[in-house]
């Protein structure tokens, strides 16, 4: 994916890493590489200028923290500096008890009936019960090509055959679906229209008819920078919560869609990696460009730059031990005590503790933690940071989605509450307490 873009990227990394010492020439010169490189994949040029602005006057100007090399932050900068082009990770905030619609917009052969394909059984695997409904009514095989791709996934297409007003087979389609348990309603709809303003008239009609909480606007990674006023003529006739960007195996200026998307203000949610019906990705700013910038060459700054991070910042701590912890906070004490693959190394290393922590608690351990970390990732942002607000309804769904039975998640759960209590009466300083209530202590 992008591959230009991550090669000439990761060729101005290695010159830094190389060099014997950074001085303002350097710091120039990679600020041209990164223009040089970002431009040739068609990102906007003023978004270019402005990257690069940061970038230079970041690494001329800032002291790296204790602890970190000069080159190590320059890098970091860079990683800093491309993440904020790509705006902030953002997730679907459904509404539990109801059905949550989005429409699905973006012109004809931009992947709407594939991503509405995938995005079902992405959704579907997370423990949503999911609708579709197929108003593309100019596309002719468009119904059929959503039925098969829906099917494997068990998921039912509402759609008209013989039906060309699209505004009321979504009206129908809602209609049939309000008796059936779904959290989430996908709507798909045409792309073709002979002028452009007959679409957009249709787009406005069927949101009129359809009143989504979210409209997604899909669109061609391999248009480029062109993409920007599309996304601008349809935020106009219906606000665009999101973008998701297709086809970025097969596109070398993919960048200038990315770049373009983000500049609306909506922010890209997921993106299309291929054909095939898993081919869709959350979209992760910081991992997307941890990807381009070749995360084997950055995660040992990144790493490092956390660790330094973290140590100054202890906020997260302060939550913890004051008893305010959420579901991430005790995710993140999972994670750190994990790593005791690396304090059982440090244990072996000392005379006298050698053998203290055994390798099969190590293993119950880790798989109990990623286990949960399905679990986890099954809830919605607001299960997590308020985990009171998870119910029988609601474990039920997660556990659907992880893939794990109720009990687990009950467990976990129950974990947490203890985790929690136990947090706040030892003030956070007691992980053993914490291995030994989760029966691995
Ligand atoms: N390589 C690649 N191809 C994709 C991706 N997403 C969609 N496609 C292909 O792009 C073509 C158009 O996709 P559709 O889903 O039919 O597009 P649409 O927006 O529904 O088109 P209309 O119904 O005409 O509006 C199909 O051949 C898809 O297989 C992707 O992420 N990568």
């Amino acid at each position: 994916m992008l591959d230009g873009l991550k090669n000439s990227l990761s060729d101005a990394i290695k010159k830094i890493v190389k060099s014997s010492g950074i001085d303002e020439e350097l710091i120039k010169e990679l600020s041209k590489d990164v223009q040089r490189a970002l431009l040739q994949s068609d990102v906007n040029v003023r978004l270019v200028l402005e990257i690069t602005k940061h970038l230079e006057e970041r690494a001329l100007n800032e002291t790296p923290p204790p602890g970190l090399s000069r080159k190590d932050h320059i890098i970091k900068i860079l990683y800093d500096e491309l993440s904020k082009l790509l705006g902030k990770e953002s997730e679907f905030d459904f509404k539990a008890g109801r059905q949550n619609k989005i429409i699905l917009l973006g012109i004809q052969g931009s992947g709407k009936t594939t991503v509405a394909s995938k995005l079902a059984k992405f959704l579907t695997r997370q423990g949503y019960k999911v609708g579709v409904i197929g108003a593309d009514t100019y596309r002719p095989g468009a119904l059929v090509q959503l039925r098969t791709m829906c099917e494997k996934s068990n998921v039912e297409v509402y759609g008209e055959e013989n039906n060309k007003d699209s505004p009321s087979i979504v009206k129908n389609g809602l209609k049939h679906f309000e008796v059936q348990p779904l959290d989430v309603i996908l709507i798909d709809t045409a792309g073709r229209h002979k002028e452009e303003q007959d679409l957009l008239e249709e787009m406005a009609r069927i949101n009129k008819a359809a009143e989504p909480d979210l409209a997604l606007l899909v669109i061609d990674g391999t248009i480029g920078q062109q993409c920007f006023n599309q996304a601008e003529a349809f935020h106009k006739t219906v606000p665009v919560g999101g973008v998701i960007i297709t086809k970025l195996d097969s596109s070398a200026k993919g960048g200038g869609a990315l770049a373009a998307s983000a500049a609306t203000g909506a922010q890209i949610m997921y993106i299309g990696t291929g054909e095939r019906i898993d081919d869709l990705e959350k979209f992760s700013p910081t991992r997307f460009v941890g990807r381009l910038l070749g995360m084997g060459d950055i995660q040992a700054v990144l790493d490092l730059a956390k660790r330094l991070e973290n140590e100054g910042d202890d906020v997260r701590m302060k939550r913890i031990s004051s008893g305010k912890m959420n579901m991430e906070d005790f995710f993140y004490q999972l994670e750190e005590v994990t790593k005791v693959g690396s304090l059982k190394g440090l244990l072996d290393s000392m005379p006298g503790f050698s053998g203290m922590v055994k390798n099969d608690q190590l293993d119950q351990m880790e798989d109990r933690v990623s286990k949960w970390r399905y679990i986890i990732q099954s809830m919605t942002k607001d299960e997590k940071a308020d985990p009171d607000l998870i119910n029988s309804s609601r474990i039920k769904r997660i556990a659907r989605g992880s893939g794990w039975p109720e009990g687990e998640v009950k467990e976990l759960l129950k974990n947490y509450k203890n985790s929690k209590s136990m947090m706040k009466a030892s003030k956070g300083r007691q992980m053993q307490g914490t291995l030994r209530k989760m029966g691995l202590g």
